[in-house]
């Protein structure tokens, strides 16, 4: 699937975020490697830190239904600039998908720029970190 085609996805699941707080939709489309497209919105909550982005929602998405070979992420908002994720969403993406997958942000103007996961959160604390760790002195 060409990044065109996930964008316009991305664009469709737009449509559904729920943004009563931030009138901020976004979207995401997350392409399996097996055909299947998963896509996410924005959910807000009147508890405002339990805001869901588009992207962990695709991610989220993905994961419950026994996808976990991902190759590419689209996200996109109303932005000047191409979308970038927030600071959770990397962390997400660092966890679940390969560090050489694109994540392609997109505006909807037309603009898009495409990213490596690893680009977007350099040296991202992960599961390699956890275990077989030096004792502190
Ligand atoms: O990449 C992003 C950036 C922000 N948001 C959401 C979170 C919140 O609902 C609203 C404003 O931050 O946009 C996303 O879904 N993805
Ligand atoms: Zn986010």
């Amino acid at each position: 699937m060409d990044d065109r085609t996930l964008i316009e996805w991305a664009r469709q699941a737009r449509d559904r975020a729920y943004t009563p707080y931030s009138q901020f939709p976004v979207g995401a489309a997350l392409l399996s490697r097996d055909g299947r497209v998963f896509t996410g919105c924005n959910i807000e909550n009147a508890a405002y830190g339990l805001c869901n982005c588009a992207e962990r929602t695709a991610l989220f998405k993905a994961v419950s239904e026994g996808a976990r070979d991902f190759v590419k992420l689209a996200v996109i908002a109303d932005t000047p600039r191409p979308v970038p994720p927030c600071g959770a969403c990397r962390q997400v993406l660092a966890e679940l998908c390969p560090p050489d997958m694109p994540v392609i942000l997109a505006n909807l103007k037309g603009d898009a720029e495409v990213k490596t996961v690893a680009e977007l959160l350099p040296g991202a604390f992960g599961r390699g970190d956890l275990h077989g760790r030096e004792k502190r002195a």
